[in-house]
């Protein structure tokens, strides 16, 4: 018995079947019904293709390539309605390189007091603060510095930029410290402001003094309720959240800031931005602007910021007739456009290539991508112990959130952190249904959408957005009591866009999210500015899969969702 050394290779009658094979592929290939029920899209070479030509191995390495891409390019095109514009990873690679240069705020030609207000004021308590990827490229673009990735811009009429950035990734610095920047110089060149300081600072002088007996100072101020710079976002949250950061900076660079929301009642408004005093910064919703502007168009007159923050949501169809219409009003003064969002829509993408062919387009590298840091489980519903229970298996997240609290062993002994969690549902009516249920299971839960009123909206929101560290008595026993150290917000999308929820690290996606921009907007609540989170989906019968597994291979590989 002697083993062949021929074991190997294909017998007669096997060489004959795949010749056979090979043949009837090729004939199928260019039959009507070519390409179907094919594992991989494969590429048909005419006779005399320069491809024939190449070496088997560069063939393979070819056709694995072409194979991978089709694969990629048909399942990208499978899903999530393509919502988002595609930004070429050559141009993110570019950038990335070129912020790898800033190392610190001091290398922006930012007035001192400006410098001072961002160390001081603004990231207060931070140690070893550096500017975040947006605020590297932005800022020196907007202000005209010709460092990092951007070029110096050109300047005729007034510029337009776009700045797009992950979310929670500081673009509220990033556009607030340029145009406060602008605003000091100009301010320094204006000879009736400077008058109006000097005959102000006398008057003083002479009231200080017990002698004096006079009117106390009243001259109208020459800005008087003539702002510079505005800032536009879409709810009255927003307008307090950035209000604040503005109203910080105002301490040590000099300038007068308002808020203006509906939260404010209206004579609050009249009293402030109508008063003798001067107004350089204004926040404010659209509408509430509009209003005001059209019973007094001076308002508008000496605009030369205009800030559009979250412009996604105030450039559709619902707000944008608004913020277009402020726009043409203080388009004759107008020095900068700035929009700023966390994701760029195909809508909005179109919009501005149409409206603002110009427009300076400042991405960075990660732009669409969510981050690593936030990590995604899934549950799914279908499945036992839930049969479909959505209600429990979202209890049942939260318990493993506050499981996972109440293991870990804080600072103090025997006391166990508080998880603040934000469950966001699709629906208005959802989010009380959602609550209900958690708080008849002792959950501390409470519904957030459109009808809550205002005031109370931001009272829920606040709760989110401490940057505290709380802890409670460590619960023994039961599960209801380990649920004490929970907060829960059932939210809808109202509070998936731009809110600071620095206190959260745990999101629940009770529904899947309508698109990626939602799906990048409400996990982006969690994990901000470099802090690690979670989210957790949860998934039913009528839900897409493969959106789902894709969006957690992007977040695994640290692609651009698209
Ligand atoms: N350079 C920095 N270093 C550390 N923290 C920073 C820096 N810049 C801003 N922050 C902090 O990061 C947090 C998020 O900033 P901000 O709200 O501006 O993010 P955002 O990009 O506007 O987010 P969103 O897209 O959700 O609106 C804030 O609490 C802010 O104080």
């Amino acid at each position: 018995m002697v083993l062949s050394n021929r074991v190997g290779s294909p017998t007669r009658t096997q060489k004959t079947y795949s010749a056979g094979k090979a043949r009837r592929r090729a004939v199928e290939r260019d039959s009507p019904f070519g390409g179907m029920n094919q594992r991989y899209a494969g590429r048909v070479r005419a006779p005399g293709d320069p491809a024939n030509t190449k070496s088997t191995r560069q063939q393979k390495e070819d056709s694995f390539k072409a194979r991978i891409t089709s694969a990629t390019k048909e399942m990208k095109a499978l899903k999530m309605q393509k919502a988002l514009a595609e930004i070429p990873y050559s141009r993110r690679a570019r950038i990335k390189e070129g912020i790898k240069s800033i190392e610190s705020f001091r290398q922006f030609d930012l007035l001192p007091k400006i410098q001072a207000a961002i160390h001081e004021d603004a990231l207060k308590g931070l140690v070893d603060v550096k500017p975040s990827p947006i605020q590297s490229i932005a800022i020196p673009a907007l202000l005209g510095q010709s460092i990092g990735p951007f070029t110096r811009t050109k300047r005729e009429g007034f510029q337009s930029f776009l700045l797009a950035a992950e979310t929670g990734s500081g673009k509220t610095l990033a556009y607030l410290a340029p145009a406060l920047d602008s605003l000091k110089r100009a301010e320094a060149e204006d000879e009736a402001v400077q008058a109006w300081k000097e005959r102000r600072a006398e008057a003083k002088k002479l009231e200080a003094t017990p002698k004096y007996k006079g009117p106390p100072f009243d001259e109208p101020h020459p800005n008087m309720a003539r702002p510079k710079v505005i800032i536009l976002v879409p709810t009255a949250e927003l307008v307090e959240q950035v209000g604040r950061v503005v109203k910080s900076l105002s301490h040590q660079a000099k300038f007068m800031s308002e808020m203006l929301s509906s939260n404010l009642g209206a004579s609050i408004i009249h009293r402030n931005v109508f008063s003798s005093r001067g107004v350089d910064v204004i926040t404010a919703t659209p509408h509430l602007l509009a209003s005001i502007a059209e019973s007094d168009p001076n308002v508008l007159s000496r605009v030369s910021h205009l800030i559009v923050d979250e412009a996604d949501s105030l450039m559709d169809r619902s707000f944008s007739p608004v913020t277009i219409e402020i726009l043409d009003k203080v388009t004759p003064s107008l020095k900068q456009l700035v929009l700023c969002s966390a994701t760029i829509p195909k809508r909005l993408d179109n919009l501005l290539a149409e409206r603002f062919p110009d427009m300076n387009r400042i991405t960075t590298p990660n732009l669409h991508a969510i981050p690593r840091r936030i990590q995604m489980g899934v549950i799914d519903v279908t499945k036992p112990p839930y049969q479909n229970n959505k209600l429990l298996a979202c209890h049942d997240a939260l318990w493993s959130i506050a499981k996972e609290s109440a293991a870990h062993e804080g600072p103090e002994k025997g006391r166990t952190a508080v998880r603040r969690v934000m469950v966001f549902v699709n629906e208005r009516e959802t989010t009380q249904e959602v609550a209900d249920f958690l708080a008849s299971k002792g959950v501390n839960a409470v519904a957030l959408h459109r009808d809550t009123p205002e005031a109370r909206q931001s009272k829920m929101l606040s709760v989110f957005t401490q940057n505290d560290k709380p802890t409670i008595e460590k619960p023994e026993g039961t599960q209801k009591r380990g649920l004490q150290n929970v907060q829960v917000l059932v939210a809808t999308d109202l509070a998936a866009r731009g809110i600071d929820t620095l206190g959260v690290r745990h999101v629940v996606l009770y529904d899947v999210p309508h698109s990626t921009i939602d799906f990048i907007h409400r996990l982006g609540r969690a994990g901000r500015m470099g802090r690690r989170g979670r989210g957790i989906i949860l998934l039913d019968k009528k839900d897409r899969r493969d959106v789902v597994a894709e969006v957690r291979e992007s977040m695994f590989l640290g692609q651009a969702l698209i």
